[in-house]
């Protein structure tokens, strides 16, 4: 098994020039590249030679039906599922199998379907998990609060509490998140995964379970969030309609093959796409 530090000595791929968006986005070289994977569970083919890719500062999406492969596509980016064909490269090395924390060091940082906050402890601290992987300071430092560790520790704080004015969530800082609504748990959970300072985020259908106007709030911080930080962003979602607004491409998935990729406008008008969504059956 390789991993992407063992893999330093194969060749990058080229840099690609980037582009300007309409809105005066810049969008650069490809920072991550899916070259045909194939993932199987068993006898279930969720992914089917499957090749994309992500670039620097843009915000691509992959939508698709119910089952169609956006999570173990998700999964796979984030290094989670290695597939059993095809490769994964990140900031231009092959990547191998990895452990959540090398990934986290690579600069990849996500969110979940089901939010995976901790009930129990204040919004504050639960973003203070996502600094976790940017702590150097030893044990026995932080354990005497002792000089390092409490500059660390300030620091971290710091960065935190910029996260949260952004996001809007001063008023609740103290607050446990158990006892948030809904739509206030995935803000703050984006706030945890952002707290990593993440080159690529990526987002597991961060509107699922929302109503119309947490929706647009959400929208509008993922867009906040491209643009101030540049921050990659990638995402999953089931429902179209949201997405189209937001993403600079999409991938469209349907029964774990690719049926579309392009800009929204160009998946919009693909017949193999529109079928997908209207249920129409496939040889
Ligand atoms: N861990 C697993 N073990 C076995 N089969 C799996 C596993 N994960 C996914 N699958 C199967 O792979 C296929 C794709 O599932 P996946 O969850 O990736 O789709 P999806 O597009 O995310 O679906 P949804 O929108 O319903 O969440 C499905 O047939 C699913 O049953």
């Amino acid at each position: 098994m390789q991993t992407q530090s063992q893999s330093q000595s194969q060749a990058p791929l080229p840099a690609q020039d980037g582009h300007v968006t309409a809105d005066g986005r810049q969008i650069g070289g490809v920072m991550m590249e899916m070259k045909n994977i194939t993932l199987r569970f068993g006898g279930v083919v969720a992914i089917k030679d499957i090749s994309f890719d992500i670039r620097q500062g843009e915000i691509r999406a992959i939508i698709g039906p119910n089952g169609a492969g956006k999570s173990s596509m998700l999964n796979v980016i984030s290094g989670f599922y290695h597939p059993q064909e095809g490769e994964v490269w990140f900031k231009g090395y092959r990547r191998g199998p990895m452990k959540p924390y090398e990934v986290a060091r690579l600069g990849i940082a996500r969110t979940f379907q089901n939010i995976a906050l901790f009930d129990g402890m204040s919004v504050l601290d639960n973003i203070m998990t996502g600094r976790l992987n940017r702590m150097k300071s030893g044990f026995l430092a932080q354990a005497l609060w002792w000089g390092p560790a409490e500059r660390e520790e300030n620091l971290n704080r710091e960065a935190v509490e910029k996260i949260i004015d952004f996001l809007e969530i001063q008023n609740i800082r103290k607050t446990p998140v158990g006892r948030l609504p809904y739509g206030l748990k995935k803000r703050v959970e984006l706030a945890r995964a952002l707290a990593a300072e993440p080159q690529l985020l990526l987002l597991d259908e961060p509107m699922a379970g929302m109503n119309v106007e947490e929706k647009e709030d959400m929208s509008r911080f993922i867009l906040d969030v491209n643009d101030e930080f540049g921050t990659t962003i990638a995402l999953i979602e089931h429902d179209m309609g949201v997405v189209m607004d937001l993403s600079d491409r999409v991938v469209v998935m349907d029964y774990g093959r690719k049926i579309g990729d392009g800009t929204p406008d160009e998946v919009r008008s693909n017949q193999d796409v529109i079928d997908a969504y209207l249920g129409v059956a496939h040889d």
